[in-house]
C-alpha cells in the first residue's frame, strides 16, 4: 500500500520574501501518529496549512491517498480533518448540531449512527443536547475533534492539541488520539510540549527554518542520541582520578564525592562492570550508583542548539 500522505520537494516562499519551508520530503502511512517539533517559526503550521489546502506552495507536491492537493483537491480535502488550535465554537449551538452542520460542509450525507459512534467514542454523547458553552474546556475540545472527524477523514491534523491545557486533560487528550489511532486514523499532531510527542508519537520531526532537519521512529531517535550518564556517589572524597580513569571519560564533581561515566545506550558493551572493577582496584569504594537517560528535550535542544535565540519548541 502507499503512503497516505506524499510530500515531494514541497517549498514556500511567502510574499514578504519569507522562506517558511524549504524543499520538505516526507511520506506516512497509514495509522502512523507523527509529532512535529520545532521552535516558533519553523514552518509547522505553514506545513499542516498546505495539506489541508489553505495555503498555496510555492513549489514541490503533496498527495494525500494518492490526491494531488491541488489538481485534485476535492477528493483530497475530504480525507483530511483539521483540528485547530483555537476553540472557536457558537456558544449556543448544541453539541450535535454542531456536528452535524460540519458534516453538512463537506457536502456529506447525515449519518446519525456515525455521529452517535463517534459522539460516544469521544465521550461526548451524553452531552449532544448541551450547548457548546454550558462544556468544560476538556469538552470542547472534544468537540472539535468530532468536528474534524465528522466527515470520517483517514488523516487527521492536530496543531497543539494541549496547549494551555492542565495536566489531567493533557491525558486525556493523549488517549483519545491514542484511540484513534487504534481506529487507523492517521495523525500529524504539532506541540511545544516534548513529553507528549514522547509518550504519543511513532515517528518524530524536526523542523526547523522550514528545513526538516529530520525524521525518525522515536525509539531509534531517543537510542541514536540519546545518552546514559551513569553517576557513582562515593564514601570519601577523591582529589584526583587516577590517570587509568581519566581515559576512560569518566569525571569526577567539584566536591570530589561523585563521579560521571557518560555512555552510549547502543553500544553492546558499556564497560560498567570493569569500570567498577577498576574503582575497587584502586580502593575507590562506592557508596551508591544510578542511572539518568537523555530526555526527548535534550535530544531536541542538541539538533536545534545552534541558534539559542529560537529556544524550546
Ligand atoms: N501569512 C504569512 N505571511 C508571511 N510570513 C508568514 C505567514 N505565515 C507565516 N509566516 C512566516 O513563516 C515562518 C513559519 O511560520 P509558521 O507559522 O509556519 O511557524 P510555526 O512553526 O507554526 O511556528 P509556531 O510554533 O510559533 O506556531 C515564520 O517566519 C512566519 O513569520
Amino acid at each position: 500500500m502507499g503512503p497516505i500522505i506524499d510530500i515531494d520537494h514541497l517549498s514556500k516562499r511567502y510574499d514578504s520574501g519569507t522562506f517558511a519551508l524549504k524543499d520538505v520530503s516526507l511520506q506516512m502511512q497509514e495509522g502512523e501518529i507523527l509529532a512535529l517539533l520545532g521552535p516558533n517559526g519553523a514552518g509547522k503550521t505553514t506545513l499542516i496549512s498546505i495539506i489541508c489546502g489553505l495555503v498555496r506552495p510555492t513549489g514541490g507536491t503533496v498527495r494525500v491517498g494518492g490526491h494531488d492537493i491541488r489538481t485534485d483537491w476535492r477528493a483530497a480535502r475530504k480525507l483530511i480533518g483539521l483540528v485547530p488550535q483555537e476553540i472557536a465554537l457558537e456558544p449556543f449551538e448544541k453539541v450535535i448540531d454542531c456536528v452535524r452542520f460540519t458534516r453538512g460542509l463537506y457536502g456529506e450525507p447525515q449519518d446519525d449512527a456515525y455521529l452517535e459512534q463517534l459522539l460516544r467514542s469521544l465521550a461526548l454523547w451524553d452531552k449532544r443536547d448541551a450547548k457548546t458553552r454550558e462544556l468544560s474546556g476538556g469538552m470542547k475540545r472534544r468537540v472539535l475533534i468530532a468536528k474534524a472527524l465528522s466527515h470520517r477523514p483517514k488523516v487527521l491534523f492536530l496543531d497543539e492539541p494541549t496547549a494551555g491545557v492542565d495536566v489531567a486533560l493533557r491525558r486525556e487528550m493523549w488517549q483519545v488520539v491514542r484511540d484513534l489511532r487504534a481506529q487507523g486514523v492517521t495523525i500529524i499532531l504539532t506541540t511545544h510540549y516534548l513529553e507528549e510527542a514522547e509518550d504519543m508519537a511513532d515517528r518524530i520531526g524536526v523542523i526547523r527554518k522550514g528545513e526538516l532537519l529530520l525524521v525518525k521512529p522515536k525509539d531509534e531517535l531517543m537510542g541514536e542520541f540519546g545518552k546514559k550518564r551513569l553517576t557513582i556517589a562515593l564514601y570519601e572524597p577523591l582529589a584526583s582520578l587516577p590517570q587509568d580513569l581519566l581515559t576512560r571519560g569518566l569525571t569526577l564533581s567539584a566536591d570530589g564525592m561523585q563521579l560521571f561515566y557518560d555512555y552510549d545506550t547502543r553500544a553492546e558493551r558499556t564497560g560498567i562492570a570493569r569500570l567498577l572493577g577498576e574503582l575497587t582496584n584502586h580502593g575507590i569504594a562506592v557508596r551508591d550508583v544510578s542511572t539518568t537517560q537523555s530526555s526527548l528535550e535534550d535530544i531536541f535542544m542538541s539538533l536545534v542548539e545552534d541558534n539559542p535565540q529560537e529556544g524550546a519548541a
